[in-house]
């Protein structure tokens, strides 16, 4: 049922249980202050990507550090906010969507940190982006009690910090529009959350903080800094109260990690290292550059590359330069109820925290509650009793655009396992996500929308340089396809229908076409998640 709140803004979504106490009129009018401010900008940035994107396509503009912020970088005199309560311990982080059962269980969890998922691990449906930021609205005033399954659910003594991740600038929400247009998905995100808890959160002694998705730029997150700075005028909230944490996960972004932090100085906590979504970039940035660029199967593309190694080590010193907190990234590896396979995943958790504590990362990132213990165990051996490693100052790191760009380093190679398994996975990841479930475990990994761009932006990336595998055949658009079709008979004989004609259609356009989308939610939102 359509509602018009004002003569421009329309909520046209469905009104489900409880929706009018989240899109009230007051809150939906400071989308729309928000929107009208900065769907301009927006805009001139989303263009500047694509301009970008093109020229790196086209070999024409090499990566580099940016000769024009170089005064940035040069100046030693800057610092970024000191931690705000709640967020100077973050050893252990927790991700996941905000459906209301893992909204209590992040929050007891036991992690320092829960990121509120609107972006990765969530199906951006209409019921999942409102009723999401319902749970969140409960959760923060304690009123979110219930049971499940003979399960009671109730927030504990000493619940996670929350950190709010809104979609990225690429992405509209179509069910609120402005004059017919679609507002962007990243200010309702933001704009609902900070509306209803802003206040809330500073009473209750934290904050309203965010983890900034999928930023290209430095001029990306001086636009976040301008909406927050309007968004505390407006609600009469103290300047500066707000904390971003920013992903470095793009490779544009991590040519400018000292610029985005010096943009959000004033509210940055800190930068992360989200190594999917970087994986995904790099992928999507050199598709078409040849053998050189091609990287292997996506299982044998660990940190411990020397590509991603410099990623990380530069990420933690500039962090560490500037007063911010290193946040390492998410191993893929989830429990299971299968003893063997339990053990690896804990032991390869387990090495992954260990190296990212070891290199003077502050905190990390887990799936799952079973994962915060091996988290909390790696951090506090190095840690002792300190809450975070900023006075590492990680001098000795230095890092060259060469040594970001060398995929060449990867080594390993493609195989008939790993072009299937992408294929099955990407397959399996859509068909759940148009079942509006964002994150999903398969075969013992957690995947996400990072890890299934990946995994059809690397059959792209291959049939378009013909790579051969071991067996000297090629990865043509034939053998794609035949693959394709095999995989999807196997995995329909297994699951059913659900929704894998739809999920094969998507991944027909975004794995085996002859360009390679920016991203597959964007196209896939549109015509799926919404007939508007
Ligand atoms: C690239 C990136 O951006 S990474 C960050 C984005 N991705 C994510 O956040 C993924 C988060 N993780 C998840 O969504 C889930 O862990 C999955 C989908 C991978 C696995 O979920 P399940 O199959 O339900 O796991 P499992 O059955 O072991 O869950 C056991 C319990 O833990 C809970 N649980 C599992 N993961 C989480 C989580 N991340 N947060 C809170 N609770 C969780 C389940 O709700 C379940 O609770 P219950 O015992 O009360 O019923
Ligand atoms: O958001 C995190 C990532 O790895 O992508
Ligand atoms: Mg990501």
């Amino acid at each position: 049922m359509a509602s018009r709140f004002t003569s421009r803004i329309e909520v046209a979504g469905p009104q489900g249980e409880r929706f009018d106490e989240i899109l009230t009129p007051a809150a939906v009018d400071f989308i729309a202050k928000l929107d009208n401010a900065f769907a301009g900008r927006r805009r001139e940035l989303l263009d500047a990507r694509r301009q970008r994107r093109e020229k790196l396509a086209s070999g024409e503009q090499p990566l580099d550090f940016l000769p024009e912020t170089r005064w940035i970088r040069n100046d030693p005199s800057w610092q970024v906010a000191p931690a705000a309560a709640g967020l100077e311990d973050r050893r252990v982080e927790i991700t996941g969507p905000t459906d209301r059962k893992m909204t209590v269980n992040a929050l007891n969890s036991g992690a320092k940190v829960w990121l509120a998922d609107f972006e990765d691990a969530t199906s951006p449906t209409w019921a999942n982006i409102i009723g999401g930021q319902l749970n969140l609205y409960d959760a923060i005033r304690r009123g979110i009690d219930f049971s499940s399954g003979g399960k009671q659910y109730a927030i504990g003594d000493d619940p996670a910090t929350i950190v709010a991740r809104p979609r990225g600038w690429h992405l509209v929400e179509k069910h609120i529009r402005i004059d017919g247009r679609p507002v962007s998905a990243s200010l309702v995100d933001f704009g609902l959350y900070f509306f209803h808890n802003a206040r809330q959160l500073l009473a209750r002694g934290t904050g309203p903080y965010f983890y900034l998705p999928k930023l290209e730029s430095h001029l990306e997150a001086r636009l976040w800094n301008e909406v927050f700075l309007m968004a505390q005028r407006e609600l009469g909230i103290p300047r500066g109260s707000i904390r971003a944490t920013v992903l470095i996960e793009t490779i544009t972004a991590a040519f400018e990690m000292e610029e985005i932090l010096y943009e959000l100085r004033e509210h940055a906590s800190g930068l992360n290292a989200g190594r999917w979504d970087y994986i995904f970039s790099l992928i999507k940035n050199f598709a078409g550059h040849g053998a050189d660029f091609v990287l292997p199967d996506r299982a044998q593309v660990t940190m411990t590359v020397p590509f991603m190694r410099a990623y990380t080590e530069l990420l933690v010193s500039t962090c560490h330069q500037r007063g911010a907190y290193a946040i390492g990234g998410m191993a893929a590896f989830i429990p299971s109820k299968d003893p063997e396979a339990n053990a690896t995943a804990l032991e390869k958790v387990r090495q992954d925290k260990e190296r990212e504590a070891g290199d003077g990362f502050d905190g990390s990132w887990v799936a799952h509650p079973g994962l915060v213990p091996v988290c909390d165990e790696a951090f506090t051996e190095v840690l002792g009793g300190w809450p975070n490693q900023l006075g590492r100052l990680r001098d000795d790191v230095s890092v060259s655009a060469d040594d970001l760009l060398n995929v060449a380093t990867a080594g390993g190679e493609v195989t008939e396992k790993g072009v299937r398994g992408n294929i099955n996975v990407a397959l399996r990841y859509i068909d759940s996500w148009l079942r509006g479930t964002g994150a999903a475990a398969i075969f013992n990994l957690m995947e996400d929308a990072a890890t299934a761009e990946i995994a059809r932006c690397q059959v792209w990336q291959w049939v378009r340089n013909g790579t051969k595998l071991g067996d000297g055949t090629a990865v043509t658009p034939e053998l794609a396809r035949a693959w394709l079709d095999e995989e999807l008979a196997a995995i329909r004989a297994e699951l059913g229908d659900g929704r894998l004609d739809d999920a094969r259609e998507i991944f027909v356009e975004t794995a085996l076409g002859d360009r390679l989308p920016s991203f597959l939610t964007t196209g896939a939102y549109a015509r799926y998640l919404t007939d508007l």
